[in-house]
């Protein structure tokens, strides 16, 4: 939890006891369905919590703004991010519905009612989200087949959208076909030692205005 408030010192003491209570919550429901590794679940607060807030280092969410978490697996990054954006709405897939229900019980029992949790593939959700978050999930071409279109084209009053993600190894050549793609180091982010998942992929989705009829 002290490395969460080196990085992120302003945080309420709501937040502050729900960033607390995620290490209890993760290891009891861990332990009846897994989904965190064992060696993980140790390091939760840095290999997870702190890593997922990468995110938030990259890009700030305007309130009322709605966020898609795919493939959010236990709740990362969705979930750290909705403590610290609770103005913020998320919606968090995963194809696997057990996952889904530890992510809807560490929710409630956060008190997150910015969070929404469906067991639901990729390719089927519907509807239009300000950012397309995700860590972890599948090569970057597959990745944006799925979520391309669900970012919002309408920007109405945010000013930005886009595709942030979290990913690890070698992007030269998955990045190839997205040349707008900016890549930021999670190491050069924080002062910490990540595992392999060290790069914030951000690509920003521009919109052509609609050219009106004559
Ligand atoms: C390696 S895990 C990462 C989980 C989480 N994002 C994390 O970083 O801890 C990949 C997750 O993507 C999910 N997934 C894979 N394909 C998916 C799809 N088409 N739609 C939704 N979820 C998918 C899997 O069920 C799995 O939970």
């Amino acid at each position: 939890m002290k490395t969460i408030l080196k990085y992120f010192p302003d945080l309420t003491d709501e937040q502050i006891e729900q960033f607390s209570k995620l290490g209890e919550l993760y290891a009891e429901w861990n332990a009846q369905i897994n989904v965190i590794s064992r060696k993980d679940i140790d390091e939760l607060y840095l290999r997870h919590v702190l890593h997922s807030l990468g995110i938030a280092k990259v890009q700030a969410f305007e309130p009322n703004s709605s966020i898609l978490d795919v493939g959010t697996g236990g709740g990362f990054p969705g979930i750290p991010l909705a403590i610290l954006y609770p103005e913020v709405n998320f919606y968090l897939v995963d194809s696997i519905g057990k996952k889904i229900k530890v992510v809807n019980e560490v929710a409630n029992a956060l008190g997150l009612t910015n969070v929404k949790a469906e067991h639901i593939r990729a390719e089927k959700v519907k509807g239009e989200f300000d950012f397309v978050v995700s860590r972890a999930v599948t090569r970057m071409d597959d990745f944006m087949k799925w979520v391309k279109t669900k970012v919002a084209k309408k920007q109405k009053h945010h000013l930005k959208n886009g595709i942030l993600y979290l990913k690890g190894g070698d992007l030269t050549e998955e990045l190839q076909n997205f040349p707008k793609a900016e890549l930021f180091d999670l190491t050069n982010i924080f002062d910490e030692d990540f595992f392999e998942t060290k790069k914030v992929v951000h690509i920003p989705l521009k919109f052509k205005p609609s050219k009106s009829k004559k």
